[in-house]
């Protein structure tokens, strides 16, 4: 292997050194966070409190692939370089970080062996739920308007308290979804899950619209009408509210319920409404099973992560309904910028030399957006897919 350390990435003409790599590959995406440091950079490496230099300054990368497509992931790994680096090179001694990366999800088990016969790497396996949980920690901490709410098309920046920020529930929708009530840095506790979630409506939206992506189906919901399949309370009461019980007309009051009409079949339904009325059952039914869960341990915060909310507002507008209609106003529903990458975040923060209070983030700088995978004609997996992600500028101190 090649040990060149200045490699060229994202199109851009400036080389710059990577260092780090860490991966969360998991059942639907494998996510990649890498460090690079600054190039020819004009800013001056943070100091110590005497003065003394001790640290980079760089960016923090972020990209996704999906696993399916783990080809895609080897070789973009392989194109830009993203193995030569190991860590600072002017203090380390780098031998032994060449030869293995920090992994986290079930694929770090499941392709490990492919790694090793692709990349000649081993993948040092790091625990699922420690990660989420430091990535979030860290996001919360580090990354100033990380943390945001959604209610009613609108979106506010949540201003985090150091001091006031444990417990949380903390809800992961990947391809599943995981619940996890946390207490501090490394202190959680993994209080449920449920099976219903991203590649749920992934896969049923598949198989019910024909979509060919993910973001296709995505898009479908845009336009879509659940009225048209889900039986609403208004249907049953004659157009009516069940005041009595709190149920207003409009509240759905079966999802898909209309679906069992004896004279219609698929074709009948559009896909559109199909895939809106799939996106609002499963993310009202997450919204409320994390409702019940902040009851259970009184958690006021409800922290919503995974690629499957993508930042889409009808999704994150839906769980925030869900959670505020539940709770009576009681819970708040927080949605984060970088929500796919908090297991990868983990994995990269689990390096000997980056704890979270080693990584410094200064501020946001957002990339060029790269479209997206599946949809775009033109995706080259040697760019890998930036969507909707960021590269953080920030600084790394040694511990
Ligand atoms: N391009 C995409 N392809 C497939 N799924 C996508 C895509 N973009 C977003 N998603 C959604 O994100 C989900 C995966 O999210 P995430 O990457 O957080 O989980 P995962 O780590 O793959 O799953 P798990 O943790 O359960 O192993 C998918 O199930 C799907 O709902
Ligand atoms: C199995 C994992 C943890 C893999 O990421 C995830 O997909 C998940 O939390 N699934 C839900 C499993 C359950 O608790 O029913």
């Amino acid at each position: 292997m090649e040990h060149n350390r200045e490699v060229e990435i994202d199109g851009n003409s400036n080389p710059i050194q990577i260092s780090r790599l860490a991966l969360d590959i998991g059942g639907s995406l494998i996510k990649l966070v890498y460090f690079s440091r600054n190039s020819g950079d004009d800013e001056d490496p943070p100091k110590d409190k005497v003065g003394v230099s001790n640290g980079v300054n760089g960016r923090l990368h972020f990209a996704k692939f999906e696993t399916a497509k783990i080809n895609d992931c080897l070789q973009f790994i392989s194109a830009n370089k993203l193995l030569l680096g190991g860590g600072f090179q002017h203090q380390e001694n780098c031998t032994n970080d060449r030869s293995f990366i920090k992994a986290t999800g079930g694929g770090s088990y499941k392709f490990s062996e492919l790694f090793k016969e692709k990349l000649g790497i081993s993948l040092e396996k790091e625990d699922e739920m420690d990660c989420l949980v430091t990535g979030a920690n860290f996001l919360l901490k580090a990354v100033n308007q990380e943390a945001f709410t959604y209610l009613n098309g609108s979106k506010e920046f949540v201003q985090i308290d150091h001091n006031d920020l444990y417990p949380y529930l903390l809800v992961n929708i990947g391809s599943g979804v995981s619940m996890i009530k946390v207490d501090g840095d490394g202190n959680f506790e993994r209080v449920s899950g449920t099976s219903v979630g991203g590649g749920t409506f992934w896969g049923l939206g598949k198989l019910l619209t024909k979509c060919q992506s993910f973001d296709e189906l995505l898009e479908l919901s845009h336009r879509g009408d659940n009225r048209a399949i889900d039986t609403l309370v208004g249907d049953i009461y004659g157009g009516m509210d069940y005041s009595k019980i709190g149920l207003l007309s409009t509240t759905i009051a079966s999802s898909f319920g209309k679906a069992t009409s004896h004279n219609k079949d698929l074709e009948d339904y559009k896909p559109e409404d199909i895939s809106r009325s799939l996106l609002r059952m499963i993310s009202n039914n997450i919204g409320q099973i994390s409702y019940l869960n902040a009851l259970r341990f009184g958690l006021k915060r409800i922290i919503f992560g995974g690629f499957f909310i993508q930042s889409h507002s009808y999704t994150m507008d839906t769980i925030a309904v869900a959670v505020h209609f539940w709770s009576k106003g009681e819970a708040k529903a927080m949605f984060l910028r970088h929500e796919g990458f908090l297991g990868a975040l983990g994995a990269f923060m689990s390096y000997e030399m980056h704890s979270l209070d080693d990584l410094v983030v200064n501020q946001m700088m957002p990339l060029p957006v790269n479209a997206s995978l599946g949809t775009d004609t033109n995706y080259d997996p040697l760019k890998g897919d930036l969507n909707g992600t960021e590269s953080i500028q920030c600084s790394v101190y040694r511990a």
